[in-house]
């Protein structure tokens, strides 16, 4: 399982959290990676651990300010890049604009989705995977892998109906290997998740946990 963990503008220590998860990434056959804020990746690539980043712009090089360019992302160290989430979304011209950019500057991508139909057109645009969240559920603690199973299905059908080359994370809620293995049981490859470790009182704990079933 690809176990993304997304730091969003909690007010966490994204150097600690990366260290956390490198720490954990030596016990388990889990593929773990964090996405911080653009302006710490570098520091977070420089601890070792998989890095991501949680935006680009559907722009190149150019008069484009306040924009994230892939290609910048990509110097500071970051390998992949979500697309579209829910709390950044874009329209569906700049989702395929963001994915080509991700793909010219060698990022993989993850593209968000609230629901299976939306997966379905998300994975026509050919990313390597697209997340399905509901956006009723996230940071709420209640992981959709068990309160939405249906979804979590639903997303993987649509997915694999359109490109079966593009897998499937699923998010909101997911705090435990528990709500891992349920994902993992419903078709799902990984899981994209936020509070359950940044708002962690000891986030290597609930990584430990995160990867217990793994
Ligand atoms: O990017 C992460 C998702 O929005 C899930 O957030 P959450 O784990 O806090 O529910």
């Amino acid at each position: 399982m690809f176990i993304l963990v997304n730091l969003k503008t909690y007010p966490c220590d994204p150097v600690a959290v990366a260290e956390a998860v490198a720490d954990v990434d030596e016990t388990t056959d889990a593929r773990l990676a964090v996405a911080p804020q653009a302006a710490d990746i570098a520091r977070v690539a420089d601890t070792g651990v998989e890095t991501w980043a949680q935006h680009v712009d559907p722009i190149d090089h150019g008069s484009n300010t306040g924009h994230t360019l892939a290609e910048t992302v990509a110097d500071a160290g970051a390998v992949g890049t979500l697309v579209n989430h829910s709390e950044c979304r874009q329209k569906l011209a700049d989702v395929d604009g963001a994915v080509r950019a991700a793909e010219r500057a060698g990022l993989e991508t993850v593209v968000c989705a609230n629901n299976p139909s939306q997966v379905g057109a998300a994975a026509a645009l050919g990313p390597d995977a697209v997340a399905v969240e509901p956006p009723e559920l996230i940071g709420t603690g209640t992981p959709v892998s068990k309160a939405d199973p249906e979804v979590v299905e639903g997303a993987v059908a649509a997915a694999g109906s359109v490109d079966d080359a593009v897998s499937v994370l699923c998010g909101a809620g997911i705090s435990t290997g528990e709500d891992v293995a349920a994902a993992a049981e419903l078709g799902a490859e990984g899981v994209l998740l936020a509070s359950g470790v940044a708002k962690a009182d000891d986030p290597a704990a609930a990584l430990s946990d995160l990867v217990a079933s793994q």
